[in-house]
């Protein structure tokens, strides 16, 4: 493993040479050496759902950590994070949670990014270059997040050079080191000696400053429109358009329940944009899939020569666009590991003896890619999403459930109708604006090519776009 992450090989590379032909012999359970010792890797739908619906049995392991108090992943995304706590601090954290990701579908900043998207891809046309499309969906997602997260714009689309789009990405790049994944004491020991990776944790101190001083300021502005019915009254008529944080933080009033600021950071964009980017990358080297998508998506919004932002119950009745954002989170799915559980007592996965303690990781990539779990599974087929189809026949059945891009069970993704509403939304409106296609030369051309460890993107991804209006 360390020399596929030396090499920094791709997963879908590394997948076939190493982890399928083992596949084919197990019960979908093998062994992997991680930083952690030897890992159970669990691609068997029936374990993974008998493990996601047993909390209590296999909690989340401690696996960032173990990386060391100082390291950059523990700096970033542990503490109290609601990806890593336990027990009754998650009970809390979600119950307050839950209703404020469910009401915050803001379709109008989606499609407002959306709309500065198509600047930047005009702009690019006028000087007649290649795009490269997984820059801006970065830029695109971050200020998705940021805006319909925080009510905080820091205008990374429009601004390339953006000190806090640089300093993200030089934390996520960062955290994805292979030297620094494998051997964390270098960094929590000796950082003096590396003068490169100091800068990269002052970044990350600047970030969490900067989210926490966001924080500070929300709960001071909510606590004034508290005092001052009607200004809240006024602020409550629009919903859909309130920031994540705001409604996290009413919810704290009604619930009577608190959370603290370290406990309110999320930071998860990425995996927003390597579903598009992937989405973008099959339409591309699939025309007739793109164009059927294009024809749904018209069906719904018409044809004229304007931009429409789609309501949410539009995008919902999109589909073959909807079924194309699933099959692209089956073959591509962008985080390809769930975080770790750890067996509390000896048990039986399947009929194999795993020792208390264990480390076990739901390897959703390989679950996704698995020949046992489904038909031609290396071939992009949205159809097996058709009502009644492949997905519905086994999710349905005795199969359990094979499609775990959000993973499953009580600590499923919180942010999936988030990141499903985004995808709609920018996918919808670039299919009415425009056609794609790959490059000529592109390094893509055979086999989409992906980067990252935690999360993953097309690599480098450029496309040529035609506009349509
Ligand atoms: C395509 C987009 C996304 C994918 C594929 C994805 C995937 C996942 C997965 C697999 C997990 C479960 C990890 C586990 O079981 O250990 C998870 C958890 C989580 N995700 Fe996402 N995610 C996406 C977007 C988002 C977004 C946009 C947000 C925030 C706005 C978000 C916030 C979270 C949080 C807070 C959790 C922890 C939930 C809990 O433990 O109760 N995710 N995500």
């Amino acid at each position: 493993m360390i020399s596929v992450l030396m090499r920094r090989e791709p997963i879908s590379q590394y997948s076939r040479r190493l982890v399928e032909p083992i596949l084919s012999l197990s019960e979908g359970l093998y062994t992997r050496t991680t930083r952690l010792g030897w890992t159970v890797y669990i691609t068997n739908p029936k374990i993974i759902k008998s493990i996601l619906l047993k909390q209590d049995s296999f909690p989340k392991a401690k696996i960032f950590v173990s990386s060391g108090e100082g390291s950059l992943p523990n700096k970033f995304i542990v503490g109290p994070n609601m990806i890593f706590v336990e027990n009754a601090d998650w009970k809390r954290h979600r119950k307050l949670a839950n209703p404020a990701f469910q009401q915050a579908m803001p379709h109008k900043i989606f499609g407002k990014l959306t709309i500065q998207m198509f600047d930047i891809i005009d702009e690019s046309l006028k000087k007649n270059t290649d795009l490269d499309i997984g820059d801006v969906l970065k830029r695109l997602t971050l200020d998705a997040l940021t805006l319909a997260g925080f009510g905080f714009d820091i205008h990374a689309l429009q601004d390339p050079n953006n000190e806090w789009l640089r300093t993200y990405q030089s934390i996520i790049t960062g955290m994805q080191d292979p030297f620094f994944f494998f051997f964390p004491i270098f960094e929590t020991r000796f950082l003096h000696m590396f003068p490169k990776r100091q800068v990269i944790h002052d970044d990350c101190d600047r970030f969490l400053k900067l989210m926490d001083d966001m924080i500070k300021e929300k709960r001071d502005i909510i606590n004034k429109s508290i005092e001052d019915t009607i200004t809240s009254k006024v602020v409550a008529e629009d919903i859909q358009e309130k920031d994540i944080l705001t409604l996290l933080l009413e919810g704290e009033e009604s619930e009577g329940a608190y959370m603290t600021n370290e406990e309110l950071k999320v930071q998860s964009h990425d995996s927003t944009t390597g579903a598009l980017s992937f989405a973008l990358y099959h339409m591309a080297v699939n025309k007739d899939i793109q164009q059927k998508a294009r024809d749904d998506v018209l069906g719904v919004l018409g044809d004229s020569n304007e931009d429409i932002i789609p309501t949410t119950a539009q995008t919902k009745a999109m589909d073959y666009l909807n079924m194309i954002i699933k099959e692209t989170l089956r073959i591509q799915p962008s985080v390809p590991v769930a975080s770790a559980r750890k067996a509390k007592e000896d048990c039986k996965l399947g009929e194999v003896f795993i020792p208390k303690d264990t480390i076990l990781l739901i390897d959703i990539y390989n679950t996704h890619r698995s020949p046992s779990n489904w038909d031609d599974p290396h071939t992009f087929n949205p159809e097996r999403f058709r009502p009644g189809g492949e997905a519905d026949q086994k999710i349905s059945g005795e199969f359990g459930n094979p499609w775990i891009p959000f993973s499953n069970g009580a600590r499923q993704c919180i942010g999936m109708n988030f990141s499903l509403a985004e995808q709609r939304v920018v996918l919808s409106m670039l299919l009415r604006k425009y056609t794609w296609s790959l490059p000529k030369g592109s390094i893509h051309e055979t086999n989409v090519i992906t980067k990252g460890i935690f999360f993953i993107v097309a690599k480098d991804l450029e496309l040529s776009f035609t506009p349509r209006y």
